[in-house]
C-alpha cells in the first residue's frame, strides 16, 4: 500500500540520517532531547511502528499511548536531508502561519489528514475539517475519503463551523470524563481560522490537555489582522513559511529542537500531496470499515448469554453505539424513568423495540415484567403478544394495550399503583428498605411500563385526564424505591405543558431524556441538538436535557431484522416457565363477542343470582361486564342509544341469562318492537327455543297485556320471567294509552319495575333515546327503577344530566359503551357485546 511505503521511506530516511551523524545531530537527535542520540533511536522506532501499523492494525490504546511523531517534510542541511518530524496528538497541536489558500499549506494539510487516517487503527481517528476561506476546495482532492464516509464534508459556513466546535467540545468533555474505553482521536483541521468567538473556542481546545483526545491543526495562525491579540494556543508547534517557499519549524512542546527557542535550524521543504492512488486505496479500506461499523445490527444489542443478569441494582441495556462504543442506559436510582420524544416517523417505535428486546434478552421474567401501552393507531407492541400466525409471546409481558383507550391506560396505571402499594407493604412487613433485601422465595421483578404517545392520556382535561396525572405523578415519584420504572414516549410535549402545572413534578422525575429526530421537546429549551439528527440516531441525555450532557447514539432498525427478532422472541418464549400465562391483551379496535367470553362459557344452570352479561370492561384483564339481577327493586337493564349494537347487547344479556336456567325454570317473552332489531330478536328466540326454554313473541299490544298481568300478581308458577323489549320506544304509543280504568301501560311498566324483581320478573329493554326511557319510567327522578344501564351513543352531557352526575367523562364512540349500575355506584367503560356481522363502524352504522 502506498502509504505504508511512504512511512517505510520515512523510516529508511531516518536510518540514513542516523548514519550521517552530523546531520542527525543537527536535526533528528535534537528532536527528543538535545545531545542524546538514544532518543533519536526512540523516535525512529516509533516511526517504524507507525509504518507497521498500516498493515498490522495495533490496538488503539497502544497506538495512542503518547504523542505521534508525524513528518511534515524534509529538512535540508549542508550535509544532506532528513525528515522533519513533529509530535501530534497527546496534547500537542500544530499551527501554520499561512492558511490553506497557499497551495503548499493545502497540500500539507491533505497529506497530514491522510497520514493520520492511514496510520491509526481503522475507526480510531475522526477527522473534522473547517474550510471557510476556500469553501471546502482545500479538501476536494480527498473527495474519495468523503464519499467513503471516512471524512465528513468540510464545514464552510459559520453555523457549520460552530456545530463542529460544539462537537469537538463534547468529544473533549466526554473523553476527559471517560474512565474506561478505547481512546478515540478527533483531528480538527482548520484550513483557515474562524473569527472571534470561534477562534477562542478553537484555541481553548489546544489547552484541553492530553486526555481530551483532540488534536488541532490550525492554518493561518496567528491571524495577520492588525491590532488584535489572538488567543494563545497551548502545546502547539508553530510553522512559518518564508518567501522562498521553505518552512521553518518551531520547537515542539516538550521536545524542543533548540536550546534557545529558535526551533529547527534548517529550512524544511514541506511534503506535497499524497499520491492519488494511495488516497483511493485508503478510501477503499476505510470505506469498508465505515460500512461495517455503521451497519449496526439488532443482534449487537443482545447479550452473549440470555437471562444471565440480576436486576437487583437496576436494569441495564445496550441501546446502540456512539462512535464505536456501545451505549448502555439504565433504569436505576440515577435514571429511574425515561422520557422519549420524536416526531412521527422518527423511529420511536424502533427505539422502544430495541430497548425492550435488549432488556428481555438480559433479564429473565423473574427479574423483569413489562407493561406496554400504545395509544396510537398502529402495531407497535403487537409482536409481544400471541397472534393467529405466531403463537409466541414475550414471557415478561404482563399487559399489552394496542390502540388503547385512555380509560385502559388509567386502568393499567391503577394496577401499577396497586402493585406499588403491595411492594410497599411487603417491605414494611419484612422490615427492609430495598426490594433486593426481600426474601427471594417469591421473585419481585422490576417493572418497566412503556406508554407510547402518552400525551393522549392527558387529552380532554376531564376526570380521566386528571386521574391519569395523579397516578403518573405518584408512580414517577415513588416508583424508584419499588422497582417500577416508566418510559413515556411522545411526539408532542407542548400540549401537556400548557395543560398541567404538574408537569414539573412529573417530568422532574425523568432524568433520562431520549430525543429522536424532531423530539427536542424532551430536552432543555436551550438544547437544540435534536433538530438535525438523522433517522436511526438519538440524543441521550441523562441530565434532564441540559445541553452539556448530550451524547449522540445510533441504534439499529429492529424492523429491518425481522428474522432475528422473531428468532429471539421464540427462544425467550420457549424458555418460559411451565404454566406461564400470555399477557393480558387489549386491542382497542377489536369487538367483543359473548360466545368468546370466559365468564359466559363458564355459566351453568343454577346460580343464585342470574347474571346479565353485556360486554367486556376496559380494564387490564378485560373482565366480563355484567349485572347481577337479584330481587332488589330496580334490577332491570336498560340499553340506551340509537346504535343498533343495542339489539346485540340485549341478545347477549338474554342468552347469558338463559344459560343459567335449566329448561323450564325461566320463560322468555321477546318483544321485537322496531324493524332494525327483528333479525336479532328472531335469532335470540331461535337460540332460546333450541336450548329448550319456553319463549313467546310479543307485539306492542301483547307487551301491554303482559305488563298488565305481571303488575297485578306474582308470575305464574315457580321460576323467572324475562321480558325483553327490542326497541321499547316502538311501544310507547300503546303503552302510554289509558284503558277504561285510566290506567296506562306505563303505569303497569312502572309497577313491574318496582315489584317485579321480588317475584323473579326482570325487564331487559333497548331504548333508542334517553328521553323516551326517562318518560317511560316516569321521569329521571325514578331512574333507580332501572338500576342497570348500558349507554351506547348517548352524549356524555345528556347522560350526566339523566344520571345527576356533573363531570361524567364519557365520549360516545364506536364499539364502546358506558356501564352504570346505580345500586353499587359502578361506572365503567366497556366494549359492548356485538353479534358477529353486526359490528358498528366509526360512523355508527
Ligand atoms: N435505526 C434505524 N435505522 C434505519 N431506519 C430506521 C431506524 N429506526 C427507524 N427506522 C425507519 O424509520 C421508519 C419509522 O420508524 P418507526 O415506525 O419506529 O417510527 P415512529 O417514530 O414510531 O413513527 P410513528 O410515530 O409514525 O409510528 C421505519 O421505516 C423504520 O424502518
Amino acid at each position: 500500500m502506498g502509504l505504508a511505503a511512504t512511512f517505510g521511506r520515512a523510516v529508511a530516511a531516518h536510518r540514513q540520517a542516523r548514519a550521517h551523524l552530523d546531520a542527525a545531530r543537527y536535526g533528528l537527535a535534537e528532536i527528543q532531547a538535545p545531545a542524546d542520540s538514544g532518543e533519536a533511536a526512540g523516535i525512529v522506532d516509533r516511526l517504524r511502528r507507525i509504518g507497521e501499523a498500516v498493515s498490522a492494525e495495533p490496538e488503539p490504546a497502544q497506538f495512542f499511548a503518547g504523542p505521534l511523531p508525524v513528518r511534515l517534510g524534509v529538512a535540508t542541511t549542508m550535509d544532506g536531508e532528513f525528515p522533519a518530524v513533529v509530535p501530534l496528538h497527546g496534547g500537542t497541536h500544530l499551527a501554520i502561519d499561512t492558511d490553506a489558500r497557499d497551495r503548499r499549506v493545502a497540500a500539507l494539510l491533505r497529506t497530514l489528514v491522510v497520514r493520520l487516517l492511514a496510520a491509526a487503527p481503522a475507526g480510531s481517528v475522526r477527522v473534522s475539517v473547517l474550510d471557510a476561506a476556500a469553501l471546502g476546495a482545500t479538501f476536494l482532492p480527498l473527495r474519495a475519503l468523503v464519499d467513503a464516509g471516512a471524512l465528513p464534508p468540510p464545514a464552510t459556513t459559520e453555523a457549520e463551523i460552530a456545530a463542529r466546535l460544539d462537537e469537538a467540545e463534547r468529544h473533549a468533555r466526554a473523553a476527559q470524563q471517560a474512565t474506561t474505553g478505547t481512546p478515540e482521536l478527533l483531528l480538527l483541521v482548520a484550513a483557515s481560522l474562524p473569527d472571534g468567538r470561534d477562534l477562542a473556542r478553537l484555541a481553548a481546545l489546544t489547552h484541553a490537555g492530553p486526555t481530551a483526545g483532540v488534536c488541532v491543526i490550525a492554518a493561518g495562525y496567528p491571524p495577520r489582522s492588525a491590532g488584535l491579540t489572538p488567543p494563545p494556543l497551548g502545546g502547539t508547534t508553530g510553522v512559518r513559511l518564508d518567501h522562498q517557499g521553505y518552512a521553518w519549524i518551531g520547537d515542539p512542546p516538550g521536545h524542543p529542537f533548540s536550546s534557545d527557542g529558535s526551533g529547527l535550524a534548517a529550512p524544511v521543504r514541506l511534503d506535497g500531496d499524497p499520491p492519488a492512488g494511495g488516497v483511493a486505496a485508503l478510501a477503499d479500506r476505510l470505506g469498508e470499515v465505515h460500512r461495517r461499523e455503521s451497519t449496526l445490527d439488532f443482534t449487537d444489542l443482545l447479550p452473549a448469554r440470555p437471562w444471565a443478569e440480576s436486576s437487583g441494582n437496576g436494569l441495564r441495556a445496550v441501546i446502540g453505539r456512539s462512535g464505536r462504543e456501545p451505549v448502555i442506559c439504565a433504569f436505576d436510582d440515577q435514571t429511574p424513568h425515561w422520557l422519549v420524544g420524536g416526531r412521527t416517523g422518527a423511529g420511536k417505535t424502533v427505539f422502544l423495540l430495541d430497548v425492550l428486546y435488549g432488556l428481555a434478552a438480559r433479564y429473565s421474567p423473574d427479574e423483569l415484567s413489562l407493561y406496554l401501552l400504545d395509544f396510537k393507531e398502529g402495531v407497535s407492541f403487537t409482536e409481544f403478544v400471541p397472534t393467529g400466525r405466531d403463537p409466541s409471546w414475550i414471557p415478561h409481558a404482563r399487559a399489552v394495550g394496542i390502540e388503547s383507550d385512555r380509560e385502559y391506560g388509567v386502568a393499567v396505571l391503577r394496577e401499577l399503583r396497586r402493585e406499588l402499594n403491595r411492594r410497599a407493604s411487603a417491605l414494611k412487613r419484612h422490615g427492609v428498605t430495598k426490594l433486593s433485601d426481600l426474601p427471594r422465595d417469591k421473585p419481585v421483578p422490576r417493572i418497566v411500563a412503556v406508554i407510547d404517545e402518552f400525551h393522549v392520556l392527558f387529552a380532554g382535561n376531564d376526570a380521566v385526564a386528571r386521574e391519569a396525572v395523579t397516578l403518573l405523578e405518584e408512580l414517577a415519584r415513588k416508583g424508584r424505591s419499588y422497582g417500577i420504572h416508566l418510559v413515556l414516549a411522545s411526539q408532542s410535549m407542548t400540549g401537556i405543558e400548557a395543560l398541567y402545572g404538574k408537569t414539573d413534578s412529573i417530568f422532574g422525575q425523568f432524568p433520562l431524556r431520549v430525543a429522536l429526530p424532531g423530539g427536542g421537546g424532551v430536552l432543555d429549551t436551550l438544547n437544540d441538538a435534536a433538530g438535525a439528527l438523522p433517522i436511526g440516531s438519538a440524543i441521550i441525555n441523562p441530565a434532564a436535557g441540559l445541553a452539556a450532557a448530550n451524547s449522540v447514539v445510533r441504534f439499529p432498525d429492529a424492523h429491518a431484522s425481522a428474522a432475528e427478532v422473531a428468532q429471539l422472541r421464540h427462544e425467550l418464549w420457549q424458555a418460559r416457565k411451565p404454566g406461564s400465562r400470555p399477557p393480558a391483551v387489549f386491542k382497542g379496535y377489536e369487538s367483543a363477542h359473548v360466545e368468546d367470553d370466559p365468564t359466559y362459557r363458564g355459566l351453568v344452570p343454577g346460580g343464585r343470582r342470574p347474571l346479565a352479561l353485556v360486554g367486556r370492561t376496559v380494564d387490564v384483564d378485560l373482565t366480563s361486564a355484567l349485572f347481577p339481577l337479584d330481587a332488589t327493586p330496580g334490577r332491570h337493564l336498560a340499553v340506551v342509544g340509537t346504535s343498533p349494537v343495542g339489539a346485540s347487547v340485549l341478545h347477549a344479556a338474554t342468552i347469558s341469562l338463559a344459560r343459567q336456567h335449566p329448561p323450564g325454570s325461566a320463560r322468555f317473552l321477546i318483544a321485537p318492537l322496531v324493524a332494525v332489531a327483528d333479525e336479532i330478536a328472531d335469532a335470540t328466540m331461535a337460540e332460546l327455543a333450541e336450548a329448550g326454554h319456553p319463549v313467546s313473541r310479543l307485539d306492542a299490544a301483547g307487551l301491554r297485556d303482559e305488563l298488565r298481568k305481571l303488575s297485578g300478581q306474582p308470575a305464574d308458577g315457580p321460576g323467572r320471567t324475562f321480558l325483553v323489549g327490542y326497541g321499547m320506544d316502538g311501544a310507547s304509543g300503546i303503552l302510554s294509552a289509558r284503558d277504561e280504568n285510566y290506567k296506562s301501560g306505563l303505569d303497569d311498566l312502572q309497577a313491574v319495575l318496582r315489584q317485579g324483581p321480588a317475584y323473579g320478573v326482570h325487564l331487559l329493554g333497548w331504548w333508542r333515546g334517553l328521553r323516551r326511557l326517562s318518560d317511560d319510567i316516569g321521569g329521571s327522578s325514578n331512574r333507580d327503577d332501572i338500576a342497570c344501564l348500558v349507554a351506547l351513543n348517548v352524549p356524555g352531557g345528556e347522560l350526566g344530566m339523566y344520571l345527576g352526575v356533573t363531570d361524567l367523562a364519557y365520549t360516545p364512540r364506536a364499539n364502546r359503551a358506558l356501564l352504570v349500575d346505580r345500586h353499587d355506584q359502578r361506572t365503567r367503560l366497556i366494549v359492548p357485546f356485538v353479534r358477529p356481522g353486526y359490528e358498528e363502524d366509526d360512523e355508527g352504522h
